[in-house]
């Protein structure tokens, strides 16, 4: 297993507020402290991203992200810039450091005026500090108006900590969310800004630690690790000088009913470009000439059903069920072969050198209950993208992607193994590590990307690697291939592209 615990943690809300505090009680860093640095971080951001603002406008809310707010306009009022702070809500209201931080201002001669409607300059930067960590439920009124009316001003747009209106927990938008083009996020990054809405909203993140003490960071370890590719290739052993393909692994990829070849034909390639040993293919035998003849690496055959498929999958290291499957009889009986093949070799699946990569219309089919496959069971990794999975757990997209994370670890609790939910902030999770992967651009949106990842996942878990290692490496390469082919450009990427920086990520 690869040692997860390098990667960087991704926090919760309540996990923040658990290190503030320790950092405070335990660490000896009064809260005013914690509070300065972070202005003066930001500000630091602001000045790189923005040399020469003409004037600054910092939006502040009553709570603490406004005491960020407060000192930053100190700051650059004392470095002689035009600033304005607008404060949302009830000032009265404000109590602590943050009031501190406002009476500082205040008493330094920055103007402070009340939010109002068409309040904000056409000019210079404008800065978030309505809501952080402390938003609870869907935005207010007050602060609804202010989210919009910063989104609408068109100026560059610096969020501290987060972006207002998005769950720091989540990466969901309550009710309107700022659409920030940087975000400067304190103490430790939160885990909502990598998935769902939060890279939308973030821009591009900038994690300022303002020196929080190791002990704090260490008496609230992070629940979800943030991936870094390399790291995990560090952690791959080279292949021995003599390896033999008999050393690689065995991978069968099975799918591609009628009209849906290129599924089955991009799973198998993707396989062989990330290493399998020996890659066959069962399919409908009318895609067999096309595929040898695009990849004649492959061992393609046609398989009539169930009785065709059961000795391909004898001897194989790892099954890829679900690339251009379809819903057919046919698909049905292809499915419950693997699914049996895999469950019955009983020790194989206890030495994990067997396992099922389900992807596409194999989730489907198992989300329709075909075959009476039972679950949970471990020897399988799924790959749902939302809609998938809201098919998988009986409910909605929009569900799925109000809370990623939770939507994740239910699959995994129902289903068991490990469980790949797709998308922008990609989560990867076993039942006791949870893993995010925030590899990839828009470019993705096109067919055929997930059968590749099949592909790959299946290539990684022939060659050894446990279920979780080879999601968690597998999704990290499908996602950074996807951004070095995109150098040419996002709109028009092929799956296909993807093949050979695959390759080269590998080394
Ligand atoms: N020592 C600390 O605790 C530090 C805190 N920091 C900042 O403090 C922030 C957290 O501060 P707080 O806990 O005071 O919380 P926030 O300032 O994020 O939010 C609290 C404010 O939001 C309002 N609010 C909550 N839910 C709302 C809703 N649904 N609609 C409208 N308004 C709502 C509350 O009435 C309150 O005024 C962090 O995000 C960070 O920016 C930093 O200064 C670093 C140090
Ligand atoms: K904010």
């Amino acid at each position: 297993m690869f040692d997860y615990s390098t990667q960087q943690g991704l926090y919760s809300a309540a996990q923040t507020r658990a290190l503030d505090r320790h950092a405070i009680e335990k660490g000896g860093i009064a809260g005013g402290i914690l509070m300065a640095r972070a202005a003066a971080a930001a500000w630091e951001l602001l000045l790189q991203r923005w040399p020469e603002p003409r004037r600054i406008q910092v939006v502040c809310g009553t709570g603490n992200n406004g005491g960020d707010g407060y000192l930053l306009a100190d700051i650059a009022h004392k470095r002689g810039f035009p600033v304005t702070v607008w404060q949302v809500g009830d000032a009265g209201r404000i109590a602590g450091d943050a009031l501190r931080a406002r009476e500082q201002a205040l008493a330094n001669g920055v103007v402070v005026a009340p939010f109002a409607r068409d309040c904000l300059a056409a000019e210079g930067v404008l800065v978030d500090a309505l809501l952080g960590t402390g938003l609870g439920g869907e935005v207010r009124p007050a602060q609804y108006e202010a989210i919009v009316a910063m989104n609408a001003a068109g100026l560059p747009l610096l969020a501290l900590d987060i972006p207002s209106g998005l769950c720091a927990d989540s990466g969901r938008v309550l009710g309107a969310a700022v659409k920030a083009d940087a975000t400067a996020t304190f103490i430790v990054a939160k885990r909502g800004l990598y998935t769902g809405a939060g890279p939308a909203c973030c821009g591009d993140i900038h994690l300022a630690t303002i020196g929080v003490p190791r002990a704090s960071l260490a008496a609230n370890p992070a629940a979800v690790q943030r991936l870094d590719l390399y790291s995990l290739l560090a952690q791959w052993p080279a292949r021995k000088p003599d390896a033999h393909k008999g050393d690689c692994g065995r991978v069968v990829v099975v799918g591609g009913d009628d009209g849906m070849g290129g599924a089955i034909l991009l799973a198998a390639e993707a396989a062989l470009r990330c290493g399998a040993g020996l890659v066959s293919a069962a399919t409908r035998e009318r895609h067999v000439s096309a595929l040898l003849a695009r990849c004649p690496e492959a061992m393609a055959r046609g398989v009539r059903g169930g009785q065709d498929l059961a000795p391909m999958l004898a001897a194989v290291d790892a099954i890829a069920l679900g690339p251009g499957l379809g819903q057919s009889s046919w698909s049905e009986q292809l499915f419950q072969a693997a699914c049996d093949q895999a469950a019955c070799d009983q020790a194989a699946c206890e030495a994990q050198d067997k396992t099922l990569v389900v992807d596409a219309d194999g989730l489907n089919l198992l989300a329709g209950g075909a075959g009476g496959v039972r679950f949970p069971r471990q020897d399988w990794v799924l790959t749902p993208h939302p809609g998938e999975a809201a098919r998988l757990l009986g409910t909605d997209t929009a569900a799925i992607q109000a809370d990623r994370f939770a939507a994740v670890q239910a699959l995994q609790a129902r289903y068991g193994g490990v469980v790949v939910l797709k998308g922008k902030g990609s989560l990867i999770c076993d039942g006791r590590h949870l893993l995010l992967s925030d590899y990839g651009n828009p470019g993705m949106a096109s067919g055929g990307m997930g059968d590749v990842l099949s592909g790959v996942i299946a290539a990684l878990l022939a060659q050894g690697l446990a279920p979780l290692d080879a999601a968690a490496l597998g999704v990290c390469l499908h996602g950074a291939a996807a951004d070095s082919a995109a150098g040419a450009g996002q709109r028009g990427l092929l799956a296909s592209d993807l093949l050979a920086p695959m390759r080269e990520l590998l080394g």
